[in-house]
């Protein structure tokens, strides 16, 4: 037993990936004159890629994706080589119960499988052999299943962990039975806390959500790019030699940057700025955007050329974005922690009213877009210096230009309800600034605050009182900004999900 798991962990990659930030630049990050400062968060999605052990005999040709922590959620695909250069084509199979397609899923594979079988000739004679791809998402990227408030008075965390165990705070079952109840993944988690008698069962560090993706709350943290970056990287890493792939090579992270960004403008059918995946591949930045014609020129998955010209998108000279890294930072001792609001917002339809704004007033637009560079650019120049006290005093007129644009376009960017909680908040002592991060709207908050105990349990106090007299759910995520992006993982952390 012990030697079969050790070395089926040794077969095992492992990659995962950051959910995002965008401290500030939503908007003027859509256009490649201007920057963004992102971040990437605590939170991530991980990635597991095994072989697939068939019985002598049996020829299985199949890639299967599982998130177990949700239900119906395993999608089997095959795959073969299209004539005429056209890549490879996925095609989900299905069998028993329908499962709905994971569009980002499919198309990544699609896309990744195709970039692969021309980068390494072998695929061509060898094909793929049957791969199992696991993901395990951080709990923050889905708020909890609804239930009934039955929080008591001594429960002093009540903001982000109900006191009653429930289901949803099951361990979530892997996929051997005797692997069930196993907690010793929870022990790892960040969330344990120090509690006294009536100790609540330990959290798993991957809940079970007890729905589908479909119905899941997600609370904005950017799952797609993550999901569409770890999966991108680990069957990179899982078929490709490491002459041809190395996520810890500056050439490595620039294939998967280039292709997740490809994968994923294909998944959403449009065209972002791609701040989303660049921080999921590189952490925190500050960020210009690639010029959306570059993609205009690809043929779609199965036309003739395609596999070729994906990797000369991807590995040639012309993507021109720009991440750059250097001058960017959080000072020490100092958090960008993130709200959930229980409301949902429409980026899209602001977005365009954004953009009609901007068409029909274009040089008040552009005045607009500069000053918000300015406030970008100070911004990322105070957190990176260590500057602590000015932090607040470049926030504060962040937040005035992008109510005072979200006005002029009769966008919600900051509506009057989030205006009223962030300047509260910010009068909670240890919190230097905030802001409604992206795209603004009702659904998020964003806080740079002290990093310490002090602090968390004040504005965990400021926000339990706000909801009540509110009544709407603002609660603190355990979620903070951090500077790292993609990053291979240790096998052996995640030893009761290797098969
Ligand atoms: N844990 C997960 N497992 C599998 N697919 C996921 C997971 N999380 C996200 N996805 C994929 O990403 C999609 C969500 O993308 P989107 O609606 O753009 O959300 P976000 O704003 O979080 O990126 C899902 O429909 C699914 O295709
Ligand atoms: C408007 C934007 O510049 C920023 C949107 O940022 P959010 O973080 O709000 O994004 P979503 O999670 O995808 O809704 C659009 C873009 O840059 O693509």
């Amino acid at each position: 037993m012990a030697t079969s798991s050790s070395s089926s962990e040794d077969r095992t990659v492992v990659v995962s990936a950051p959910g995002k930030v965008l401290l500030a630049g939503g908007y003027i990050v859509l256009d490649r004159k201007h920057t963004g400062l992102v971040f990437g968060l605590s939170a991530r999605i991980h990635v597991l890629a095994q072989e697939i052990h068939t019985s002598a005999g049996v020829h299985l040709r199949e890639i299967v994706v599982q998130s177990p922590q949700f239900l119906n959620a395993t999608w089997k695909y095959g795959y073969h080589l299209v004539e005429n250069g056209g890549g490879i084509k996925v095609t989900q199979l299905q069998s028993g119960i329908p499962v709905e397609p994971n569009h980002f899923v499919e198309t990544t594979l699609s896309y990744v499988l195709s970039y692969i079988s021309q980068v390494d000739k072998t695929r061509a004679s060898q094909g793929f052999e049957p791969a199992s791809l696991l993901v395990l998402a951080d709990n923050d990227y889905y708020s909890k299943p609804k239930q009934p408030t039955t929080t008591t008075a001594t429960n002093t965390n009540t903001t982000d962990r109900p006191s009653s165990s429930s289901s949803a705070d099951d361990p979530i079952p892997p996929s051997t039975s005797e692997k069930q109840g196993d907690t010793s993944l929870a022990a790892t988690t960040s969330t344990t806390t120090t509690t006294t008698k009536t100790a609540p069962p330990p959290r798993p560090r991957f809940r079970h959500f007890g729905t589908t993706l479909r119905d899941a709350h997600k609370t904005g943290l950017g799952s797609s790019a993550a999901i569409v970056t770890s999966l991108t990287a680990s069957l990179l890493a899982h078929y490709l030699p490491p002459a041809l792939f190395d996520l810890a090579t500056p050439a490595g992270r620039r294939a998967l940057h280039n292709l997740a960004q490809v994968a994923h403008c294909a998944a959403q059918g449009k065209v972002g700025s791609g701040f989303d995946v660049a921080s999921a591949v590189y952490g925190s930045s500050v960020y210009r955007r690639f010029s959306p014609a570059l993609l205009a020129a690809l043929p779609a998955p199965g036309e003739a050329g395609f596999a070729a010209a994906l990797v000369g998108l991807v590995d040639g000279d012309g993507w021109d974005c720009e991440v750059r890294k250097e001058g960017v930072g959080l000072p020490a001792g100092v958090a960008i922690r993130m709200c959930d609001v229980d409301c949902g917002t429409q980026t899209v339809s602001m977005v365009k009213k954004v953009h009609a704004w901007r068409d029909a007033n274009p040089e008040a637009a552009a005045a607009v877009y500069e000053r918000l560079q300015g406030k970008v650019d100070e911004l990322a120049e105070v957190m990176a210096a260590g500057r602590v006290g000015e932090i607040g005093r470049v926030m504060k007129p962040f937040r005035e230009l992008m109510r005072t644009m979200g006005r002029d376009c009769g966008a919600a960017i900051e509506p009057d309800s989030q205006e009223e909680l962030l300047d509260a908040l910010e009068g909670v002592e240890g919190v230097l600034g905030s802001v409604v991060p992206g795209a603004g709207g009702y659904d998020a908050a964003a806080v740079v605050m002290r990093d310490d105990e002090a602090t968390e349990k004040r504005v965990k106090g400021f926000l339990r009182e706000w909801s009540r007299a509110h009544e709407i759910q603002v609660r603190l995520m355990k979620v903070k900004g951090e500077t790292e992006g993609a990053r291979m993982e240790d096998p052996s952390e995640f030893k009761l999900w290797i098969q």
